[in-house]
């Protein structure tokens, strides 16, 4: 018996609100665990790695891998839906939807595991996809490696399409990121004696400014990039000057090699503000997994063909999104799609008002419990 409507939901809700940040989710990998227990174990095997967990279905024939991925980590946002089943974790959030991805999982996982797929399947609930390069750590752990997918899908929610519609495109879905952090340290002082300290408000606001000169300036018009630059922080008080800043964002490109430039010039930006203010500028720039998401051609040339055809799926083809996911690693070594699952809510991900709808669920269990079976009868042929 596969998970009713009304069980999906419910699922979906305990989830909301007991959103943890990457690498915390204690209490989400208890919940799971707890949940994937109760489901058939005839030929399911899990494994938990830190606060991810991998469950394994064996096929009846097992000549194949077929894999799937949630991640299951919230956001530090403080949540403003003002729904009776909002987040009990105060400052935390599942602001980017991941209490969806998971609720799907678990339908998909749950259908097979009583519909015994003839190639083995290998289910990923994987930590920290907002902050920590959570698929990469999974990846370098080697505890996949048995279990390793030959190939492997998963979705990101979206706010704009329709509930319950599914995207995807041909190519790169979504840009590879980096995040930047720079600290700056001149010389605190009075607000009387400028000349006797060093302002890292000025220094720091020069450094803003330039930064944001990378994009119009030295990207390629024709191709595209991001530097968005979403904290700063600096100073005490009013009259009193700072004497260090942090200045917290992150790079999105379509393809690593402009990833590479933008984080070169933001390299050169930074030591030319340490020259040009005399002070120190330390920049840290982190990469990890956040390669671009690059769906493989042939297999996701077939997801789109099965999603057209099959009546009881909407699917739309989408353009590229400067969104970022460390599922692009996962992509760089097992070829895959990802794809979005339309929740359509007036509010962006990662907002304190996101609430998605919950009739995406049973559309998301569906689409890929069908295009699951009908791969799985492909791949027994
Ligand atoms: C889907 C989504 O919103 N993903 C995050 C990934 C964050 C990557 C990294 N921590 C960074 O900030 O660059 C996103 O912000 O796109």
């Amino acid at each position: 018996m596969s998970l009713t409507t009304e069980e999906l939901i419910k699922i979906r809700r305990d989830l909301h609100q007991i959103p943890e940040i990457g690498l915390e989710e204690f209490e989400t990998q208890a919940y799971l665990l707890n949940l994937i227990s109760t489901f058939n174990q005839n030929f399911m095997t899990i494994k938990t790695v830190e606060t991810g967990i991998l469950v394994r279905l064996a096929g009846s024939i097992g000549h194949y891998t077929i894999g799937y991925r949630t991640d299951i980590d919230g956001l530090p946002v403080a949540e403003k839906t003002g729904l009776p089943f909002s987040s009990r974790n105060e400052g935390r959030m599942h602001a980017c939807g991941h209490d969806i991805h998971m609720t799907v999982a678990l339908g998909i996982l749950n259908y097979f595991s009583e519909n015994q797929p003839m190639a083995n399947m290998t289910f990923i609930f994987q930590p920290a996809e907002e902050n920590a390069s959570g698929g990469k750590r999974l990846y370098e752990s080697g505890l996949l490696d048995e279990w390793m997918p030959d190939e492997i899908y998963a979705f990101h929610d979206n706010p704009q399409l329709p509930a319950g519609t599914i995207g995807t495109r041909l190519g790169t879905l979504f840009a590879g990121t980096c995040e930047i952090h720079a600290h700056l340290t001149g010389k605190s002082g009075h607000a009387a004696y400028p000349h006797q300290a060093n302002d890292m408000v000025v220094a720091g606001a020069q450094l803003v400014n330039q930064l944001q000169t990378i994009v119009s300036r030295n990207v390629d018009p024709i191709q595209s990039g991001v530097v968005t630059l979403g904290q700063f922080t600096a100073g005490t008080t009013g009259n009193v000057i700072a004497g260090e800043a942090q200045i917290n964002g992150t790079i999105r490109a379509l393809t690593q090699e402009m990833n590479l430039l933008i984080q070169k010039r933001v390299t050169t930006i930074c030591e030319g503000i340490a020259l040009t203010y005399g002070c120190e500028v330390e920049l840290n720039l982190i990469q990890g997994g956040y390669l671009p998401v690059e769906n493989n051609e042939s297999k996701t040339e077939n997801f789109i063909r099965f999603m057209k055809n099959d009546s009881e799926v909407s699917f739309v083809e989408t353009q590229p999104a400067m969104t970022g996911e460390d599922f692009g690693f996962l992509l760089s070594k097992i070829p895959g799609t990802m794809f979005w699952l339309g929740v359509d809510s007036p509010y962006s991900l990662h907002s304190e008002f996101l609430a998605p709808k919950e009739v995406a669920i049973d559309a998301g269990v569906l689409a890929m419990t069908h295009f699951l079976t009908d791969r799985d009868l492909q791949l027994g042929k």
